[in-house]
């Protein structure tokens, strides 16, 4: 049986800066997802190193957090049935040269190559990810 859950999403800097933050909400409100809860900020770093903190150690995570922390995001808790891994596959390969078309790091991607790569979205890739991620993001949520 499906159950109901939900999941945290991050429009990134790249993907407000060129304008994809309606395109990733029809994409969602088009599935039949809620968004229950969203607001725009400019992640800090200490707010970064909670969210990424598998990633901290690794030789590319300045360029993470230079990046994340270049202009402001979106960020959303989205619910319904299964969306967890709906969503991720609706975001794609975390590589937008590797993305297909039809999903949001595929279609609207622009750049990637040398530096942090660019990829438009970040979404949750588990339940549990997602309620300690949206706990950052949404410290007043239950
Ligand atoms: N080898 C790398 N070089 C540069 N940046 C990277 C690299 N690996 C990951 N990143 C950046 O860190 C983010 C988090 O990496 P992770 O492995 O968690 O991928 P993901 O789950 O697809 O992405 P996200 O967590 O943002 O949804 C990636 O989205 C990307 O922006």
């Amino acid at each position: 049986m499906m159950t109901e859950e939900r999941t945290l999403m991050l429009v990134k800097p790249d993907g407000v800066a060129s304008g994809h933050v309606g395109d990733v909400i029809t994409r969602i409100e088009n599935r039949r997802f809620k968004i229950t809860a969203i607001r725009t900020l400019t992640a800090s770093p200490e707010e970064l190193r909670v969210h990424y903190q598998q990633l901290v150690g690794k030789s590319f995570y300045s360029g993470i957090e230079d990046f994340m922390t270049s202009g402001p995001i979106v960020a959303m808790i989205i619910s319904g049935s299964d969306v967890v891994e709906s969503i991720r596959k609706m975001t794609g390969p975390t590589d937008p040269a590797e993305a297909p078309a039809g999903t949001i790091r595929g279609d609207f991607a622009r750049g990637w190559g040398d530096g942090p790569i660019q990829n438009v979205v970040h979404s949750s890739d588990s339940i549990e990810s997602a309620e300690r991620e949206i706990k950052i993001w949404f410290p007043d949520e239950k």
